[in-house]
């Protein structure tokens, strides 16, 4: 770990590096502050009283790393023009889930710029901001396979693409460092190997996932439909940039402050009175905490609220095979009742919660209300196939809702089974590491959750019980048609 000396001078050079530029504007009661002992890099804190909606700091646009402002699109504009780059992407949209299999050519353009300033050392504009950024992640791209172990049965180890960036990264970037060398490293410096270079791509990638902002379009008249367009570039690729000081603030999912986007600025405002010695946060978006692990490393116990389960359709069919216990001749006819494209491969469970209030506070009362409604419905759909095949088995609603919650009860439990350990467990053991510990919440927080939906399905079949409602006839030709 960096000694608290060098780290302090960097951040004070970086702010005395901020204040200068032109528009720059810092308020005197906040300070950027060492948070290490909490784990949380550096942040910016209240250091007296100030009111809601205080301009914090202004960032001028001019400040910002984009493919705008860094010289490298001027110095070899093919690269980031259409048709001659082979850079843009069938999808040309930023990539919400910062997911790097996708390649838009934003995220490709963003770590090339980011690249290049860097290799520019002292020469670059932004030296003193790269001084501040950091050089390793606990993002789940940098976790090993045991590391990964913790996270047990959640499904945000299926989201991580390591490999697809490594093959983005060698297809889209590398190529282009090694064409333009002269351009990328100045003159007299050494040319990096792949390897390292590949290294380097990562940890801008990573820098870019955990830091960077959609830059949003402000610059004409905003009409009421469109008050939050994104920014586009003349070739229509959405614009993300690197927000210097804006990009200092943690943020949690009860927060105090917002990044607003201006004609020439950015300006980062209070959303109520912020006492003194309480840290100044942004708000990256409702993210569970395995979706904050992977993106940007951390995790808190206020984006429990977020979390998601994932259902697979496959194992809902396997209890429903087991519980119904058709022939295998049966269970094939039902299977070729089924129109494929009807049907959906998982299903998302989560709370489905309000999103915080204009002063960034959330409700402290969560607890899943219901279940996928999709979910429900391709259970009866199928259910509704079951019975246009072996009537006994489905012969009136009341059992095909029966039928149903069960199915999705057994799931539920055979989900909360995939995971190694019991909630319990969990509870009793004593994590070694930072990243255990961060593990630990996530699959903690998804158990919780698939508890919740148990005691939900639970209910559902307390409440059915009793219930006789004749089903009506087999409404298989309005399911069907589309
Ligand atoms: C935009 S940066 C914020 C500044 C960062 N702390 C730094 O020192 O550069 C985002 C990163 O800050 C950290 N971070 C943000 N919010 C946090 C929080 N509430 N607790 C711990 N770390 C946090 C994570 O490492 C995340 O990837």
């Amino acid at each position: 770990m960096m000694a608290q000396s060098e780290f302090e001078a960097r951040s004070q050079a970086f702010l005395h590096w901020f204040k200068a530029w032109p528009g720059a504007t810092f308020h005197p009661a906040i300070q950027i502050q060492d948070l290490r002992d909490r784990d949380a890099g550096r942040g910016i804190i209240a250091t007296s009283d100030i009111p809601e909606d205080t301009v914090l700091f202004t960032i001028p646009r001019d400040a910002i790393i984009s493919t705008q402002s860094s010289d490298l699109p001027k110095k070899i504009p093919s690269i980031f023009e259409e048709s001659t780059t082979g850079l843009e992407d069938a999808d040309n949209e930023a990539d919400e889930d910062g997911d790097a299999s996708g390649a838009p050519d934003s995220w490709v353009s963003l770590i090339l710029v980011m690249i290049y300033e860097y290799l520019q050392g002292d020469s670059s504009r932004w030296k003193p901001y790269f001084d501040i950024l950091p050089e390793s992640f606990d993002t789940l791209m940098f976790w090993s396979d045991k590391e990964l172990q913790d996270l047990q049965a959640s499904a945000i180890t299926a989201k991580i693409g390591k490999d697809e960036a490594d093959n983005m990264f060698r297809a889209k970037v590398l190529p282009v460092i090694e064409q333009h060398a002269s351009i990328f490293y100045p003159p007299g410096s050494d040319r990096l190997s792949e390897d390292l270079l590949m290294v380097l791509a990562h940890r801008m990638g990573s820098t870019i996932m955990a830091y960077a902002f959609d830059m949003e379009n402000d610059e004409e008249e905003p009409d009421e439909e469109n008050e939050d367009e994104w920014m586009e570039d003349k070739d229509g690729r959405l614009l993300m940039g690197m927000v210097p000081m804006a990009d200092i603030l943690n943020a949690d999912a009860q927060f105090n402050a917002h990044v607003n986007h201006e004609d020439k600025s950015l300006t980062v405002t209070s959303l109520k009175p912020i006492k003194t010695g309480e840290e100044v946060l942004n708000y990256y978006g409702p993210l569970s905490n395995g979706e904050l692990l992977r993106r940007y490393g951390y995790v808190t116990f206020n984006h429990a609220r977020y979390d998601v389960v994932e259902l697979s359709w496959a194992s809902v069919l396997s209890v429903l095979k087991e519980q119904l216990n058709l022939s295998e001749a049966a269970w094939g006819n039902v299977m070729n009742e089924i129109e494929e494209e009807e049907i959906e491969d998982s299903f998302v469970i989560d709370r489905d919660l309000e999103e915080p209030d204009s002063k960034g506070d959330i409700n402290p009362e969560y607890e899943l209300r219901a279940l996928p409604a999709d979910l429900e419905e391709q259970v009866k759909l199928f259910l509704n196939a079951v019975r246009k095949v072996a009537r006994d088995t489905v012969p009136d609603k009341r059992k095909r809702d029966e039928i149903s919650q069960f199915a999705i009860l057994n799931a539920l439990q055979a989900r909360l089974k995939d995971y190694s350990t019991s909630e319990a467990e969990d509870m009793r053991l004593v994590p070694n590491t930072k990243r255990q510990h961060m593990a630990m919440t996530v699959r903690i927080g998804e158990k919780r959750l698939l508890a919740e939906a148990i005691k939900l399905v639970r209910a559902n079949i307390d409440q059915q019980g009793g219930q006789d409602i004749e089903m009506s006839e087999p409404p298989a030709k309005k399911q069907r048609s589309r």
